[in-house]
């Protein structure tokens, strides 16, 4: 007798991987190696940012009251008395109409309170003149105006991207608390399946799956560990899946979880006792992606179809991977965009298709990206986002506003701006 499962929805299935993504250890690692890790510590700042007042200009430093009724018929003279750049600090304190050459980041020297930029100068010798009165304060970066000493900047959580690996030097964080990263294991099984340098066979396809899900991860920094191809046999199958989960953080198997008379996986799952968090969820493509837990470890037993292993990556492992390293923010982001085209199909499930989202003017538009069956690979590579249908929708067409997951944001553009 076939088992009969039982679907849940999207949002319950998620749900369940997120609440059993157990939290990695946190590392400390070097700075040049943070990029793309997840902060285990507020990055708080250990100073005021800038640290000093300094000069946002290539200029003379003044005193502002010096300045005071300079216009085009009364130009007022300064006597330049030291000259700086960024990295030298002057000795000396400004007299009443001296000025310091400074260049642009270099302190501000004492007694002087604006800067004239070398422009707004006349030049000659050892003397220079203005023509306007400048305020007090005028054209200096002050002390504290980007981050002051002991705020919290940026809380832990937070994904460590450029910006981020910036602020972290500034404050001399040579080494980083992150989460570790989870290392995941892939395996595919199918005795249909071939290595991609091999000659097509009778019945045999070539395994797109296992390259998929390795990019997939790759794509967001994390490291697999590829187990190859294993054909269709219970008892192979479930001793390298034991041994994967010793040796991983957590295991995705590709194939093989469905009802079929060589689909092992609920067995596998059963003689590791591992407990089922779902075989069925209310999606297409997707349907049968099961997440198990075993060994306080996650195991995705995602489809063989090539669409619905993809899908149930971005929608379940995904997510789960975030929550392993506390990422404040695990989800996928997602926005709405106008279809182009219609799509009539019923959607008894909730539907996730894959398209190609772009900006057109000042819309954001979405457009399927071709054959869309489970087993569709091609619309994998020309897409770049999902549609979401939600269940018990049909008739959406062109010009309707819908739900869209963006995936990646690699993707460059033809041309510039208009
Ligand atoms: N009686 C039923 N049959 C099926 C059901 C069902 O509910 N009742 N579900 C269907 C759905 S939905 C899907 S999706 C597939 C899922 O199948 P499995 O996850 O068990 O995967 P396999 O049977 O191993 O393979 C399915 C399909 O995918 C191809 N495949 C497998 N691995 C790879 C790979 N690494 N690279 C490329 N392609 C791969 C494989 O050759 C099959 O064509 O089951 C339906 N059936
Ligand atoms: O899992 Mo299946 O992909 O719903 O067609
Ligand atoms: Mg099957």
């Amino acid at each position: 007798m076939v088992e009969i499962r039982k679907p849940i929805a999207v949002r319950d299935a998620i749900k369940r991987v997120m609440d059993k993504a157990n939290a990695l250890p946190i590392i400390e690692i070097a700075l040049e190696d943070s990029f793309g890790y997840i902060l285990a510590e507020p990055i708080i700042a250990m100073h005021d940012v800038p640290s000093f007042n300094n000069s946002p200009y290539d200029g003379f430093a003044i005193r502002s009251e010096d300045s005071i009724g300079a216009s085009g018929d009364n130009r007022i003279h300064f006597r330049v008395i030291d000259h700086i750049g960024a990295g030298q600090v002057s000795k000396h304190a400004l007299g009443k109409y001296e000025a310091v050459r400074i260049m642009t980041g270099a302190p501000i020297p004492e007694g002087a309170d604006a800067v004239v930029m070398l422009e707004q100068a006349v030049e000659s010798e050892n003397t220079f003149t203005i023509r306007k009165p400048f305020k007090q304060l005028e054209n200096i970066s002050l002390q504290g105006e980007d981050s002051k000493k002991g705020e919290m900047l940026i809380p832990s959580g937070t994904f460590i991207h450029p910006g981020t690996i910036a602020l972290l030097a500034t404050f001399g964080y040579a080494k980083v608390k992150v989460r570790k990263k989870p290392i995941v294991g892939i395996l595919c099984t199918g005795t249909e399946l071939l290595k991609v340098e091999d000659e097509i066979e009778p019945g045999k396809i070539r395994n797109s799956n296992g390259p998929m899900i390795e990019a997939q991860l790759k794509r967001r920094g994390i490291e697999s560990r590829y187990y190859g191809i294993l054909s269709d046999d219970l008892e192979s199958c479930f001793q390298l899946v034991k041994k994967v989960l010793v040796e991983t953080d957590c295991v995705i198997t590709t194939g093989g979880v469905s009802v079929g008379d060589f689909d092992h996986l609920p067995e596998i799952y059963r003689r590791l006792q591992a407990d089922v968090l779902f075989n069925k969820v209310a999606m297409r493509p997707g349907s049968v992606t099961t997440a198990a837990f075993a060994d306080d470890k996650l195991l995705f037993g995602l489809s063989g179809n090539p669409s619905a292993c993809f899908t149930g990556y971005e929608l379940f492992v995904k997510p789960a991977i975030e929550n392993m390293m506390l990422n404040n923010c695990p989800f996928t982001p997602h926005t709405k965009a106008k279809l182009t085209e219609d799509f009539l199909k019923p959607n008894p499930f909730t539907r996730f298709v894959r398209s190609v989202y772009r900006f057109e003017g000042n819309e954001a538009i979405i457009t399927p990206a071709g054959f869309n069956k489970s087993n569709a690979v091609s619309s994998i590579a020309r897409g770049n986002a999902l549609i979401v249908l939600p269940g018990g929708t049909r008739n959406f067409v062109a010009g309707d506003i819908v739900d869209v997951l963006l995936l990646g944001n690699e993707n460059g553009v033809s041309s510039w701006m208009s």
